[in-house]
């Protein structure tokens, strides 16, 4: 595997070549208000400066072995270190799929034990939604999160919900493989550091997500370690953004962009918190429509030609017979 070493804020990261180009996201202070600009057009940005989980600076494997109590957390293990997310509720209608990950109930402690053994050939990567079964230590600290100006982000960027905080904590060298998400989110970094790839929802068409009803529903079906360019032919033009995030960076991660996590060599296991926030909610619709629109409009379509049909394996056929030679 080509690596390339690159250089951010006088620190060098190795970090794997792949065949697309890359260029840098800004990093700016959280107050910059061009970072705010950057957040209202649904722009990707790091900021710094904002302590959003301040309060949890000092979390490392040792603190949260003795304060996150025996509460059990989901782990997922992979043979070969990448972690693509895969919907359980769409296995049943999906028999002959093979999930490309296990994962297990366990304790922080085993989770930290199995991290220390350095042999286990496996990679695994715990992440758990935050909950009541936390230590009170853990509750403190999550409460004295920077909610002030969290909710001010959401309230001017008349984002929905905060529907969830996602503990994650990785082995050096996991990988989330390239997909996107329909919520908007602040990623918390509070130890290592991830790099992650990033593309324009404009970039749809070169990332080719997997049928709506597939349980990799998302993610790109696309290897970026082996991209098989005659399935996938416009992959070649792909176009992605690169951020390097560390400790006490939040990353700003618009909805519907693509992206790829990768928690990097040589810097210890990774520790983040996601903020996830549902979408603005459409109050009128403002032609032209933005890409994020059309992907919405192509999902809700998706999943009414996939109801209509009521079979799954006509689907490609009908697709086909709808759009080529007529929409070429
Ligand atoms: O914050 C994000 O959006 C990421 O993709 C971060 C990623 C892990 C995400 C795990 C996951 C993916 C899909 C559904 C639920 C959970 C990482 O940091 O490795
Ligand atoms: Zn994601």
């Amino acid at each position: 595997m080509a690596t390339q070493s690159i250089k951010v804020d006088s620190k060098e990261f190795e970090v794997k070549q792949y065949d697309f180009p890359t260029q840098q996201i800004p990093r700016l202070n959280y107050q910059d208000p061009k970072a705010e600009k950057l957040i209202e057009n649904g722009q990707p940005v790091i900021l710094t400066g904002s302590d959003l989980v301040g309060s949890a600076y000092h979390w490392d494997l040792g603190y949260l072995c003795s304060n996150l109590g025996s509460g059990k957390y989901t782990v997922y293990s992979s043979p070969d270190g990448k972690f693509k997310y895969y919907d359980e509720k769409k296995l049943p209608q999906n028999k002959s799929f093979k999930p490309p990950t296990s994962n297990s109930e366990m304790s922080f402690q085993d989770f930290a034990s199995k991290l220390r053994k350095r042999d286990s050939k496996e990679f695994i990567y715990l992440q758990q939604s935050l909950n009541d079964t936390v230590g009170k230590r853990i509750v403190m600290d999550f409460t004295n999160f920077n909610w002030g100006w969290a909710n001010e982000t959401q309230k001017r960027n008349r984002w929905g919900p905060l529907t969830s905080n996602l503990l994650l904590v990785g082995m050096e060298g996991v990988i989330t493989p390239a997909h996107y998400d329909e919520q908007e989110n602040l990623f918390a970094q509070i130890q290592g550091y991830k790099r992650f790839l990033l593309f324009d929802p404009n970039q749809f068409d070169c990332l080719y997500p997997y049928p709506i009803y597939h349980p990799h529903d998302r993610q790109s079906q696309v290897d970026f370690d082996a991209p098989d360019l005659k399935r996938f032919p416009n992959f070649a033009n792909a176009k992605a953004h690169e951020a390097i995030v560390g400790p006490k960076d939040v990353l700003y991660l618009p909805m519907y962009w693509w992206h790829q996590v990768e928690s990097l060599h040589g810097h210890g296991e990774t520790i983040s918190i996601t903020f996830w926030y549902k979408a603005a909610p459409t109050v009128k619709v403002v032609y032209p429509l933005n890409d994020g629109q059309k992907i919405a409009i192509m999902r809700n379509i998706e999943k009414m030609i996939a109801e209509a049909l009521n079979d799954n394996d006509s689907m490609p056929q009908f697709m086909k017979t709808m759009v080529l030679g007529r929409y070429t």
